[in-house]
């Protein structure tokens, strides 16, 4: 779909208006809303705002699924207005997205004690009973939302801790102020801008060829493995931050490395994780696991995997189980990364 973007491009001697897709307009539009305060401010006359209590969000139940209800600016205002607050207060909401036809997309926590706010954190309860719904964590219901649902609210819950953490200027003290969309907050004192940080994690998954190395820390829940992970250290490229990660961890060489996607993950804090496939050095594949970091490493065969990705729901070791492990939901990049590797697997077999 495309439509018709209201700047003129100059071309040749002419000017022409040029054919912009929607998903362009869409990125311009969201550009304008983050650099221009009173943009957003009327984008929220007619967007619509996702509720948060203490990070986390406002939640219905329907048929084991979960729905994320949005409000209206008028049905916010009347919320706020029953629980004795100033409209002033959705001044604090951050802007997260906005639909093809540009409607705005905010994300507001009723439920944060900040010191350097006027406002007070409203009551659980009394809210969960107005609004008809519950304040669930995200990581508790990210196996029960839709995945356009959760990468929103990923970055909804992401941007509103970044905003909570940051109150303060680091050189001077004084408190900083959010712009309207919440893209960055401003020091009026130092004038120092800060922007809202993610921590680049790169995460790999190791062969040999025919196994792929898999591995679990003790905070994993029982049986689960997962590929290598580690976050980069200043300075460092994605390939020197694998090849660390994998030699710290597993006490093994890389040589071949790919990069296959990227995913933002929001906890314990906003991270990139960059997703690898590497290959280590033929003939050394000894693993050396480094316990402090680890609980465990092993290889693992293609069959094994296959068993491990058929099993539905977290894995329940049973009697006579040979393979007791599982491996991370659909929804985080190590399945992905697992996934991809059976595929190529499976075809190369085809084509030997
Ligand atoms: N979405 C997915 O598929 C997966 C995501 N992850 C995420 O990857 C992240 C990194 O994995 P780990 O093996 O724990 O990393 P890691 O192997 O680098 O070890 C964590 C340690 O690194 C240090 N560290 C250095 N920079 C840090 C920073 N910016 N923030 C926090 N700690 C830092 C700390 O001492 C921490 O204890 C985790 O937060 C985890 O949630 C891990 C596996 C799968
Ligand atoms: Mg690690």
């Amino acid at each position: 779909m495309f439509l018709y973007y209201g700047i003129a491009c100059k071309r040749k001697s002419f000017w022409c208006y040029r054919l912009l897709s929607t998903y362009v307009t869409k990125t311009r539009y969201l550009f304008e809303l983050k650099e221009d305060d009173d943009a957003c401010k009327k984008a929220q006359q007619t967007g619509v705002f996702y509720l948060f209590h203490g990070l986390a969000p406002l939640l219905q139940t329907s048929e084991h699924r979960y729905l994320v209800p949005r409000l209206s600016l008028l049905e916010l205002k009347r919320l706020l207005g029953k629980f004795g607050q100033d409209a002033q207060r959705i001044e604090d909401s951050v802007l997260i997205g906005c639909s093809d036809q540009h409607e705005a997309w905010f994300a507001l926590d009723l439920g944060l004690n900040i010191s350097s706010s006027i406002y007070a954190s409203l009551p659980k309860p009394e809210m969960e009973t107005e609004l008809k719904g519950s304040f669930i964590e995200l990581r508790k219901a990210i196996f029960q939302l839709n995945s356009m649902d959760s990468s929103l609210l990923f970055t909804a819950q992401a941007l509103l801790r970044w905003h909570a953490n940051h109150q303060f200027c680091s050189r001077s003290g004084q408190p900083t102020k959010k712009n309207m969309a919440g893209s960055k907050r401003v020091c009026p004192s130092s004038k120092i801008i800060y922007y809202p940080q993610m921590a680049p994690v790169v995460i790999t998954l190791v062969s040999d060829g025919v196994r792929c190395l898999l591995a679990r820390q003790s905070s994993f829940p029982k049986g689960l493995y997962s590929a290598l992970a580690g976050f980069c250290d200043i300075g460092e490229s994605v390939e020197e931050a694998v090849r660390r990660e994998v030699a710290e961890e597993v006490g093994l060489e890389v040589e071949r490395l790919e990069y296959s996607a990227s995913q933002h993950w929001p906890f314990p804090n906003s991270s990139l994780m960059i997703a690898c496939h590497a290959t280590v050095k033929p003939g050394q594949t000894e693993i050396q696991v480094n316990l402090r970091e680890l609980e465990a490493a092993a290889w693992f065969s293609h069959d094994e995997v296959a068993t491990a990705l058929r099993r539905k729901g977290p894995y329940i070791q049973q009697e006579n189980e040979t393979l007791p492990f599982s491996l991370p939901p659909r929804l985080a990049i190590a399945h992905q990364l697992i996934k991809e590797w059976m595929e190529r697997h499976a075809c190369s077999s085809r084509l030997a």
